[in-house]
């Protein structure tokens, strides 16, 4: 059986591919091209815009970056107020022992309860952002309350630290600006109560707050809004890409298709027919015989030359259409070119297939396609030559040629018949017909 199948060649796949309806290839690159447009949009400041149909796969693509986002936030925040501690001593040296308080006894039990509740739950995400919100709020309280109670005139450095924190935020923990602009209200807010009772009565200091909140939250938002859209654009990118693997895909799952198909039968051609074989000598039983049948219209030129190329086309496809039909269930039918088709018939006796070649013949003479200037009958005739062969002893070459000559004599002997030649005779190879049981 190798030698079949290294004459067959690699093909093999071809025919067992699924069609993919036009459709769907349609749609994919109407989905690449949405893609293409969504990416084109968007400066700076223009949110990148994610169509409609793909924002929950967005929201779940980048539901790990924004988890990972909001707990790393909480860790370099604890890190920053931990080792800040230090200036304590300089900032508030009247409520020193409160500032360590507030930093070792609150603000890092509450922020190391905080992180570990963000790794583990897989409650919302908003609630998660709102959590850990709360916690640097938490801080920015505590550092204004510190303000209010000390004396000392450095302890508005808390205001300031504040702003740092509050930059720190909107750019780090991937928020959205909804939240952003309430976390930014708050610490607007806080700053304000703080300087109104802090130790510097200075109205001025207010206006100062403000101008402050300004520089901060402007650039911060901005950049806040330029990461989302980096983030989108990844998104998009990854999606389109996506898009054209598999637009690639299926288009070179068409070309293969269509390079083994005859377009005008729809039937293999001779390359996917030559695959098709090698598919099923692959699952045919040990010891089984396989038949080929070669297959020729009888005066089809003539019936070309009479009736026209067009009449001659539709008259191949009704031919293509019968032996089909009539090949079914085992036979594996291709056009070899021309007018001559061919039948590939595994797992075949002998007995069977002189009913089954006698079968393929009626079919195209039932058709009853007028053929009046035909020499061997009113309507259109074919001429079959069938080899029988056992894929363990002969090549696929041998009954190629077998059913060839076999189909000359068809012809010679006056056409519209069938001829068989049998390669399995014990003079000619080693296998034995199986039993018929019919
Ligand atoms: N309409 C049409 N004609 C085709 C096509 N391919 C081949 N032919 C014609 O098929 C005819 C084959 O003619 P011949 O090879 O002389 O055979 P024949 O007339 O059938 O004679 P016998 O086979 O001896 O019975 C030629 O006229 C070709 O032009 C095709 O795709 N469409």
């Amino acid at each position: 059986m190798e030698g079949w199948r290294a004459l067959i060649g690699s093909g093999k796949a071809f025919n067992r591919r699924r069609p993919v309806p036009r459709t769907m290839e349609t749609t994919m690159q109407d989905d690449a091209t949405e893609l293409d447009q969504a990416l084109e949009g968007g400066g700076q400041l223009d949110r990148v815009s994610i169509p409609p149909e793909l924002s929950r796969a967005f929201a779940d693509a980048t539901l790990t970056v924004r988890r990972r986002a909001l707990s790393k936030s909480v860790v370099i925040g604890l890190g920053f107020y931990e080792a800040f501690a230090l200036g304590d001593a300089f900032a508030v040296p009247d409520r020193l022992e409160l500032a360590l308080t507030f930093r070792f006894a609150i603000i890092l039990p509450l922020g190391l309860m905080v992180v570990c509740w963000l790794r583990r739950t897989r409650c919302a995400l908003i609630l998660q952002q709102v959590v850990a919100c709360g916690f640097h709020l938490v801080v920015v309280a505590l550092l204004a309350l510190l303000v209010v109670l000390s004396d000392s005139v450095n302890a508005l450095g808390f205001v300031f630290a504040s702003y740092a924190l509050l930059m720190f935020m909107v750019i780090s923990m991937a928020l959205p600006l909804s939240l952003v602009a309430v976390l930014a209200t708050f610490v607007v807010l806080i700053q304000a109560v703080a300087i109104a009772h802090g130790p510097l009565m200075y109205p001025a200091l207010e206006l100062h707050n403000l101008m402050i909140a300004i520089v901060i939250i402007g650039p911060a938002t901005f950049a806040n809004r330029a990461l989302e859209n980096d983030r989108r654009r990844h998104f998009l990118l990854m999606e389109r890409e996506r898009y054209r693997q598999r637009l690639l895909a299926e288009q070179r799952d068409m070309l293969a298709r269509l390079a083994a198909l005859d377009p005008l039968t729809e039937l293999a051609n001779r390359r996917g027919f030559h695959a098709g074989i090698a598919g099923d000598l692959d699952r045919l039983a040990p010891g089984s015989l396989v038949a080929m049948a070669m297959i020729d219209i009888d005066h089809f030129k003539t019936y070309n030359d009479h009736y026209g190329h067009g009449a001659g086309d539709e008259a191949l496809r009704r031919v293509a259409r019968a032996l089909r039909e009539a090949a079914r269930p085992i036979g594996r039918v291709g056009r070899m070119g021309g007018e001559e088709f061919a039948v590939f018939i595994p797992g075949i006796t002998g007995h069977e297939l002189v009913l089954y070649a006698e079968r393929l013949r009626a079919s195209v003479q039932r058709q009853a396609l007028v053929h009046h200037h035909s020499a061997t009958a009113s309507v259109m005739t074919i001429s079959v030559g069938v080899a029988l062969g056992c894929p363990e002893t002969s090549d696929i070459e041998a009954l190629f040629e077998t059913a060839d000559a076999a189909l000359y004599r068809a012809k010679a002997a006056g056409r519209n018949r069938v001829s068989i030649e049998d390669l399995t005779r014990p003079d000619m190879g080693a296998c034995r017909e199986r039993p018929d049981t019919g």
